[in-house]
């Protein structure tokens, strides 16, 4: 099994961290030729999201990537990853994949509450940690997306077929309950 991390910009490193830690290879995207390696998953980083789409766009990945993803490809996207692939924002107009029916809020937590720490339920476990960094969480669902986290009555992870989502990063925890879930897709 191989994983391709999008390694354009933000926190990439962590999560080939976190693959290590679980013997997993992975290597990098960064250029369109990456692309002809094969892979079995993909990684969506936080980080910040207007920046990885114009580089999508600009390096001419984004049509190649959005195919792979709507042929099942699974996918992992956290944070900015996970607006990578909303279909609608409630607070934005720009899309990116836009291949998962959800209707995310953008930097939702607002200034205050920006960044925190919590805990919380993910899928079938309990009480995994999770990290918020001006974090966006979904308004809405669609279309047989399933909730897998709700934190303060929002909802913090979902699926939809191949694609897992998360608000918060669960590469900077050491918690490996979302990276499991997301392999096990593969
Ligand atoms: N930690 C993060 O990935 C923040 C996401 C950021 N708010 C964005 O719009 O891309």
């Amino acid at each position: 099994m191989t994983i391709a991390v999008l390694a354009l910009q933000g926190a990439f490193l962590e999560h080939e961290q976190m693959l290590e830690r679980l013997e997993v290879d992975y290597f990098e995207i960064r250029k369109k030729s990456d692309l002809k390696r094969s892979f079995d998953g993909l990684i969506l980083p936080g980080g910040e999201s207007t920046a990885m789409g114009k580089l999508l766009q600009e390096l001419k990945m984004m049509d190649d990537l959005k195919e792979q993803i709507e042929q099942d490809m699974p996918v992992l996207g956290t944070c900015a990853g996970m607006i990578l692939l909303a279909k609608e924002f409630s607070n934005d107009a720009n899309t990116y994949f836009a291949t998962m029916p959800i209707c995310v809020r953008r930097n939702a937590y607002g200034r205050q509450l920006g960044s925190f720490e919590t805990r919380g339920t993910f899928a079938d476990s309990t009480d995994i940690p999770m990290i918020f960094i001006r974090a966006p969480y979904m308004e809405a669902v669609y279309e047989g997306t399933r909730a897998l986290s709700v934190v303060n009555e929002k909802i913090v992870a979902a699926q939809y077929k191949n694609q897992v989502v998360t608000s918060f990063h669960p590469e900077l925890t050491g918690d490996i309950t979302v990276h499991q879930h997301f392999l096990n897709l593969i």
